[in-house]
């Protein structure tokens, strides 16, 4: 994503590119490059205290995408947004910010049906299931009524009705695949989105970045930021 993130920001003549960092080079940024008014990160869990200290001492905006936080580091990524405006989102393409709209309103709408969510994507991916997988399993329940199973095995039993599969697929260089099934009697909506190339993800990150570097401190949803 950094590879892509820096090609597109390079060839936009209204962005500068700082400096492009991993784990060993972020804490160092600040004093080798002119601030940044907005950070993007895609990288890994590990880094989210160096992404702090960054923005702490700069003031950086952030437009956050990295995936498989958990609910504590959540919270770290949204308490920036006391100081700076941030964004976190586990997918920044338009197609998904639509599809998880159509979930939500199938869900609402399919009452009754069981649901199931299967993600795919490439080999290299270290965190399951997907980000875009979690926020499509909120779309669908977002009273908490369901229960969340990732895989099943063995001996699990008839599928209760309250209860939600999520299943990741890995293999090959799949860019990122989302469905989400809803299964009733006798008939089945499975509604899709699929990724063909990561630039959309990259894309969608850079234009967030310079909507977000105008925008007052707070933490913002895509929908805000993008369609806002
Ligand atoms: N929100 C969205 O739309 C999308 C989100 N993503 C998410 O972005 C993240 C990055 O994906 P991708 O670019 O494919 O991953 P890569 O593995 O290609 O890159 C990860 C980057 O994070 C750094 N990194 C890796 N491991 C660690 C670690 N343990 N501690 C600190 N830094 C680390 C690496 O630094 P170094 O270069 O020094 O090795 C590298 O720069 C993932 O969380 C992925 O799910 C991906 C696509 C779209
Ligand atoms: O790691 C990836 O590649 C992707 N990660 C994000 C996620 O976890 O949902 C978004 C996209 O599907 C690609």
């Amino acid at each position: 994503m950094g590879t892509i993130i820096r090609e597109l920001v390079e060839a936009d003549e209204s962005c500068e590119l700082a400096g492009i960092v991993g784990i060993e080079t972020m804490d160092t940024l600040a004093e080798r490059a002119p601030e940044a008014d907005v950070v993007i990160d895609f990288s890994h869990k590990d880094m989210l205290p160096h992404v702090e200290a960054y923005v702490h001492r700069t003031n950086a905006a952030l437009v956050s995408g990295t995936t498989g936080y958990d609910e504590d580091e959540m919270a770290r990524v949204r308490a920036l947004g006391e100081g700076v405006p941030v964004i976190h989102s586990a997918n920044y393409s338009l197609g998904v910010a639509v599809l998880r709209r159509l979930a939500a309103e199938a869900a609402a709408a399919l009452d009754g049906f069981d649901i199931e969510i299967v993600e795919t994507h490439h080999n290299q991916k270290v965190d399951a299931p997907s980000g875009t997988a979690k926020l499509l399993l909120d779309a669908v329940n977002p009273a908490g009524e369901f229960d969340p199973v990732y895989g099943r095995e063995g001996m699990c039993g008839k599928r209760p009705a309250k209860e939600i599969g999520v299943h990741a697929l890995r293999g090959g260089t799949v860019a990122g695949t989302h469905t989400v099934h809803f299964f009733g009697q006798d008939e089945e909506v499975a509604l899709t989105h699929r990724a063909t190339s990561r630039r959309i993800f990259a894309a969608g990150a850079v234009s967030a970045a310079k909507k977000i570097v105008s925008r007052e401190a707070g933490f913002y949803s895509f929908d805000e930021l993008m369609f806002g």
